[in-house]
């Protein structure tokens, strides 16, 4: 498995996952181990593009690769930008000979592993992970997907990636909010699967919150705190790839952080909408007598310390998100269902079921 490559994490996946500081540099050697192709196409975004897009497509030889960029933004992450992507490969001859190089933020990693799922039934991608959340979740466990009108992710496809190459260097470039947005999938982490990881983002979250990048021992710090994400995704997605039940905990917050997005026509970051997600589905999971009294508030003073919202946005009518709760890929039978928590590194689970159907009447009496 993934653990004999040299230098990869040992991780229950059929992929290898690199973590440390520099590795991007070693993405042509990794590339050519992992998938090696006549031709590489780079995708990435305008801004991510030029500070690394170009310096990794030029590990490969020029004359067979090249680098698609699109304008950076979750409202970028659409059918369109796939049907560009899709026919400028197409227009410049790629074939099946081809490995796709998704270089940047969650958007990135999913629009290019969609590309790379569906251009001649599937080509090999490589995820490059350049924001906290993308090296912490996205990059890893193979979901890919673009936004509707109706909803987030709701066309994709299962797709593993040939190798993830995270290399915590790039952060320093990232805006600060984007950074902080990355803490709201680590404290996810925490609360569906270890409570001692959930403190160990906790120390950190402050100091990233008060400094960025330039906290303290930011680059050990936060080389540690990623592994341990990554791990405690790489083991629930080993267990069950394709979401038929345990994968649905890592959609913990994300039933009304999805809404949110819907609602907002894709205006805020994911990290911000699954922040206030997490708050909300945890009073949902109190009120209903599921989760121990106290959860909701330890949560929201988790998010409030990385500096992350910890309510729905003002103005937003409560009504809206919750008939866009209904387009969620968890409902049946035209139910909402939610991953719910019953304390930190306790998820609900009955009948072998993760989410738990819950009433719009239910919704609102917890949140009004
Ligand atoms: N597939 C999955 O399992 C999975 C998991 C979690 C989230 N997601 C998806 O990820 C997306 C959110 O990703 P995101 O939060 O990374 O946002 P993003 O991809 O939109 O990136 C945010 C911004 O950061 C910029 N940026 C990226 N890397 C940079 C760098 N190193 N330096 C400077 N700027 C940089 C980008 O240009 C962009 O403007 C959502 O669409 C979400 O649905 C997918
Ligand atoms: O990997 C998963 O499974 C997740 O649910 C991780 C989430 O953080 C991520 O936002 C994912 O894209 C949500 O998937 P969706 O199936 O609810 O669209
Ligand atoms: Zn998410």
């Amino acid at each position: 498995m993934a653990g004999a490559r040299p230098n990869a994490l040992d991780l229950p996946l059929p992929y290898p996952v690199y973590a440390r500081a520099g590795a991007r540099h070693a993405i042509g050697e990794i590339a050519r181990l992992a998938a090696p192709s006549h031709r590489v196409a780079v995708i990435s975004d305008t801004v991510v593009g030029r500070l690394h897009g170009e310096s990794i497509a030029a590990q490969f030889p020029a004359d067979s690769t090249r680098l698609f960029t699109i304008p950076p933004g979750e409202q970028e992450k659409t059918r369109d930008r796939w049907a560009e992507l899709t026919d400028a490969l197409l227009e410049w001859g790629a074939g099946r000979d081809t490995t796709v190089i998704a270089v940047g933020g969650g958007v990135i990693g999913d629009l290019a592993g969609f590309v790379a799922s569906t251009f001649m039934r599937g080509l090999p991608v490589i995820q490059v992970p350049t924001t906290l959340l993308a090296m912490v979740d996205a990059s890893v466990g193979g979901k890919t997907a673009v936004d509707t009108p109706f909803g987030k992710n709701l066309v994709g496809a299962f797709h593993n990636p040939s190798a993830v190459v995270i290399d915590p260097e790039v952060l320093v470039t990232l805006p600060a909010d984007v950074l902080r947005s990355g803490l709201a999938e680590m404290i996810k982490h925490g609360v569906i699967a270890d409570p001692s990881y959930f403190d160990a983002v906790l120390r950190f979250a402050g100091a990233v919150r008060d400094h960025g990048a330039q906290a303290p021992d930011f680059a050990a710090t936060i080389t540690t705190l990623i592994t341990g994400s990554v791990r405690i995704k790489a083991e629930v997605v080993a267990e069950d790839s394709r979401e038929g039940g345990l994968r649905q905990i890592l959609n913990f917050g994300h039933t009304i952080a999805h809404a949110v997005e819907r609602v907002l026509n894709f205006e805020l970051l994911h990290g911000d909408a699954v922040a206030m997600g997490m708050v909300a589905e945890a009073r949902i999971a109190e009120s209903i007598g599921l989760a121990r009294a106290g959860l909701a508030v330890a949560i929201a003073d988790a998010v409030e310390r990385a500096g992350l919202p910890s309510r729905l946005p003002p103005g937003i009518s409560l009504d809206d998100v919750i008939a866009a709760t209904h387009g969620d890929k968890k409902a049946r039978a035209g139910s909402a269902r939610y991953s719910l928590p019953r304390g930190i590194g306790e998820m609900e689970t009955a009948d072998g079921k993760w989410a738990v159907a819950v009433s719009d009447e239910q919704v609102r009496s917890a949140l009004s």
